[in-house]
């Protein structure tokens, strides 16, 4: 597995490293001492899918309120999306800062999102299924969020949203 640390301090963009044979190939997602030896702390005790079902779908950006921050590992088992991470590290050199990755399918590219920052993404294929590897158990009713628009972020979409959710439509704005 390969490491890019992005400029969200202990956010990374990591490559598995497929061994391909004539039947395919057969790609590491996870492990732990590949993991510390890059300097994260990470062990997923609860997995989610994201099913997915139109094209420019947007669900985020999300975060758990503290004490229940989760830690993520995104990846796309089906189809393509566009995945943004937000600092909100108020004590972070990169403290509202975003970061933007396509992560498909075919690239077999992961996202490691750190606690304390927000997480979301915009589907570009219809059928498009996420992964997620979360360093906590969810704790439902601590859900926080912001728009995806924000303009305290100045995210960078490659198109509007077809499909969001009448709740991330409905985030505060950050900092009211
Ligand atoms: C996150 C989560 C949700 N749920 C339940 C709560 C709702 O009844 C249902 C759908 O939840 P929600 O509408 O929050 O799903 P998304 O909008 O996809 O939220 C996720 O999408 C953004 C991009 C993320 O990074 C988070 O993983 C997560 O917030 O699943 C659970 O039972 N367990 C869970 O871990």
């Amino acid at each position: 597995m390969i490491f890019v640390e992005t400029r969200i301090p202990g956010c990374f963009l990591i490559e598995p490293e497929p061994q391909r044979d004539d039947r395919g190939f057969f790609a590491r997602t996870y492990c732990p001492d590949e993991f510390a030896a890059a300097g994260i702390v990470f062990a997923p005790v609860q997995t989610n899918l994201s099913r997915n079902d139109k094209a420019f779908t947007l669900r985020g950006m999300h975060f758990q309120k503290a004490p229940h921050a989760e830690a993520k590992l995104v990846q796309v088992a089906r189809g393509k999306i566009h995945d943004v991470v937000v600092d909100l590290r108020p004590d972070s050199p990169a403290f509202r800062q975003w970061v933007g990755a396509e992560l498909s399918a075919d690239n077999l590219h992961q996202l490691y999102i750190p606690e304390g920052c927000a997480h979301g993404f915009l589907t570009l294929e219809a059928g498009t299924d996420v992964l997620y590897g979360m360093g906590r158990k969810y704790v439902p009713g601590h859900a926080r969020g912001y728009r995806y628009d924000d303009p305290a972020f100045a995210i960078e979409w490659p198109r509007p949203p077809a499909v969001i959710a009448p709740a991330d439509e409905a985030w505060p704005a950050f900092g009211a």
